[in-house]
């Protein structure tokens, strides 16, 4: 049999159906047909080649993606493509590029942190694309530490301007993508002064360059960081750094909607919280946690279609040799990342939902959801681009060899998703974040009944007392069981670090000192909401042959593999007996045996495309091996028998004389 006949019969085994599958991973019908259609459009477009990337220099990188983001641009015009299908183009395109921050951060930024005459005047300018915009935060000095931002926006009352200005190298701005040559516009964060006093960091609008000849405006030096991590990823984008030398801007570019400079120079903070400077990270926080599912399932998609191909030991009378998918221990590794794939899915969609709410509150300013959104948005950010980023690379391990190639798709997908444990927030500090609010939350229940995410901490005292009733593996199919010791063990690491915290001088102090506990702590709070997530959307109606007893398996999947991961924590909390935890991972096995029947058609309802995936290895059809040996005859090393190099450099070393001592 060839690799194209080993998916085909692993399809036939399919305990569900997949087209209904397909439905549920992109959350509604409609969803569904908006993804299909635009993966394909992408797909069957040449403009949007990609296998051509790797062998690509900086310069042809940089403006080959420029020209696909036209052509796209012009597609969205064409077409008349919704802003939910172009953010899907965008997304099969597969390629960072300006446009993300103009939609994910620009655009946001404004409309977020805009008074209602502001946004008038600049969302339609960048919705249409005659301003191009990024998101200027980050220095060279300060990155995590907002506070500690260097640039600084002057007051000037005459002329009724802000003079923006870089006082030292630090304060270069330092990372923003599309600065380097493309942006006409950035929001620009800076430390408001007046008057010699310092009102704190604020975003203002600042032209770059010339709408006229794209060069760079008096007084702004632009440029770009240098090369990145991988090859044809994110060296797609001109990621720069950006010098104010007292650029004036009208006053007016000020963001006014949580605080107002007036003409006369006096600083008006509205009723709103000055952490609404911050929204626009927090909007795109929840759009990370949606791309980890989506990077997920794509590495574990390929590893799975192939672990089903490659075949090791196990040969009996000259017979066919074992699936490395059929190993216990392959499945121990990659099944629990496809069930992860689906709880980020699912927990992204939550996720979703409570960030329209928020936004819905704060437009008619209630406030009173942000802190938890905030810990929501910081912590599943950090929860799922760690899982994603480790997931990518144990799909490479899990392909063997063949993963380290780059036909393998795997570690140019690796390269571009592992900033994403550090843009947006650093991982560690926004789980920090996540530990300020547990522990307030903590810390005032004796006034206060926590709601929503962190409703079961009001439950805390019981459940530092109570133990887990679980006497046999089958026990821990009860999704009350399971959801149980995940909130008693989150719940035991929050209090025992709170109880900790009282023991030091000060809080702060404490709170230095306890930071690895503590986001130990809100990892598990994030695992809880997670977990619970995932059995909640089990809840729902799910239609379709097997789809949802299918889903069942990977909910329980998910939680006994994070349960046996951190076995540690559920033991040394003390709601866990040994046994107990050997139990969990006896279950997981017999899981992995339910999952084993379905991993193909579950990777196949991701409904990627070939050219999405762009690898070699998990080709829908299977025909690895005869695609693997085109791809590596591309390789422009093999233009020709003898390469460029040999005469000059290793010819004259086979044929020197050595001298016989030498020998
Ligand atoms: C097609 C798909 C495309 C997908 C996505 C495209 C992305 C493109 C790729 C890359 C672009 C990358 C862009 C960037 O990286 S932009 C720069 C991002 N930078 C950061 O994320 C900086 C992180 N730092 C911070 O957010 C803050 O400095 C801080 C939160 C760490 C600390 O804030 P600070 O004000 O100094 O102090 P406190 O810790 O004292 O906080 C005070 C108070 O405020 C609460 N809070 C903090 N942040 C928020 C928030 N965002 N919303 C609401 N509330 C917030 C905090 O919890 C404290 O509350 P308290 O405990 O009650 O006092
Ligand atoms: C690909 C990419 C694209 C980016 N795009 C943009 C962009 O468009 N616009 C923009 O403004 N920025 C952008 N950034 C910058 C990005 O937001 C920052 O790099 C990020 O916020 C982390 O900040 P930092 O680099 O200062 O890291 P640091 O904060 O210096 O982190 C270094 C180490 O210190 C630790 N650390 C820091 N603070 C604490 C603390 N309080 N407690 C414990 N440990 C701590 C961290 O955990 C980490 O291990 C981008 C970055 C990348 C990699």
């Amino acid at each position: 049999m060839e690799g194209v006949d080993y998916l085909r019969d692993e399809r036939s085994k399919a305990q569900f159906d997949v087209e209904t599958m397909k439905v549920a991973w992109a959350g509604s019908p409609e969803a569904f047909l908006v993804c299909d259609r635009m993966a394909k459009l992408v797909a069957n477009d040449p403009v949007f080649e990609k296998f051509s990337k790797p062998m690509l220099g900086r310069k042809e990188l940089f403006k080959n993606t420029l020209r696909k983001t036209a052509h796209a641009w012009k597609l969205v015009n064409d077409l008349h493509l919704t802003e939910e299908e172009a953010k899907w183009l965008r997304h099969y395109i597969d390629e960072p590029s300006y446009t993300d921050l103009q939609w994910e951060m620009f655009v946001p930024a404004l409309e977020g942190q805009g008074t209602e005459e502001q946004k008038k005047k600049w969302v339609p300018l960048a919705k249409t694309m005659q301003i191009i915009g990024t998101y200027a935060q980050t220095e060279l000095g300060h990155g995590s530490n907002v506070q500690g931002l260097e640039t600084t926006a002057t007051f000037d009352r005459q002329s009724d301007e802000f003079v923006i200005h870089s006082p030292t190298l630090t304060s270069s701005k330092w990372w923003p993508g599309g600065l380097a040559k493309v942006t006409t516009h950035a929001i620009v964060y800076a430390r408001l002064i007046i008057d010699g006093h310092f009102y704190g960091v604020h975003g203002f609008i600042v032209q770059l360059r010339s709408l006229e000849d794209h060069s760079p405006l008096p007084g702004i030096t632009l440029g770009d960081i240098g090369m990145k991590f991988g090859h044809g990823t994110y060296n797609t984008m001109d990621n720069g750094v950006a010098r104010f030398d007292r650029v004036r801007i009208p006053r007016d570019q000020m963001l006014m909607r949580v605080s107002q400079v007036t003409k006369e120079g006096k600083y008006m903070k509205s009723n709103v919280p000055r952490q609404l400077g911050y929204a626009t990270m927090v909007s795109v926080r929840q759009t990370i946690v949606s791309d980890a599912s989506k990077a997920l399932s794509r590495a574990v998609c390929i590893a799975t279609r192939y672990s089903a191909i490659r075949r090791q030991f196990g040969s009996r009378d000259g017979g066919p040799e074992t699936q490395v998918l059929d190993y216990k221990t392959q499945q121990s590794r990659l099944f629990p990342l496809v069930a992860s794939a689906f709880a980020f899915r699912f927990a992204s969609d939550w996720l979703k939902l409570l960030y329209t709410d928020v936004k819905q509150r704060l437009e008619v300013n209630d406030f009173s959801t942000l802190p938890e959104v905030h810990a929501c948005t910081a912590g599943f950010k950090s929860l799922t681009t760690a899982a994603t980023a480790e997931g990518i690379e144990e799909c490479r391990k899990l392909c063997g060899g063949h993963g380290y190639l780059i036909s393998s798709g795997l570690p140019e997908l690796f390269a571009f998703y592992v900033p994403a444990c550090t843009y947006e927030g650093e991982n560690v500090v926004m789980l920090l974040q996540v530990a300020r609010f547990l522990v307030k939350t903590v810390s005032d229940l004796g006034n206060k009944q926590p709601v929503g995410t962190a409703a079961y901490l009001g439950r805390a005292s019981l459940l530092v007392q109570k133990n887990c009733v679980v006497q046999t593996a089958e026990d821990w199919l009860n999704p009350i069981a399971i959801l149980e010791a995940f909130e008693a063990r989150a719940a035991r690491m929050a209090v025992g670090c709170c109880q900790r915290l009282a023991e030091f001088k000060s809080p702060e102090e404490g709170f230095a000192e306890l930071s690895s506990d503590l986001a130990e702590a809100s990892l598990a709070h994030c695992q809880v909401i997670v977990v619970s997530t995932f059995i909640r959307r089990l809840q729902q109606d799910i239609p379709g042959r097997g789809v949802k007893q299918a889903l069942e398996v990977l909910c329980n999947v998910y939680a006994l593999f994070l349960l046996h991961k951190h076995q540690g924590d559920f033991l040394a909390t003390g709601y866990l007996t040994p046994k107990q935890a050997s139990l969990a991972n006896d279950q997981l096995r017999t899981l992995y045996s339910k999952v084993r029947p379905n991993a193909i058609a579950l990777v196949d309802s991701f409904n990627h495309t070939d050219h999405y995936l762009s690898s070699v290895l998990g080709r829908y059809d299977g025909n690895v091996y005869p695609k693997l040996y085109e791809a590596a005859l591309k390789d422009p090393l093999n233009d020709s028998d003898i390469a460029d190099g040999i005469h000059q450099y290793v010819q004259p070393i086979l044929k020197q004389k050595l001298h016989s001592s030498k020998l």
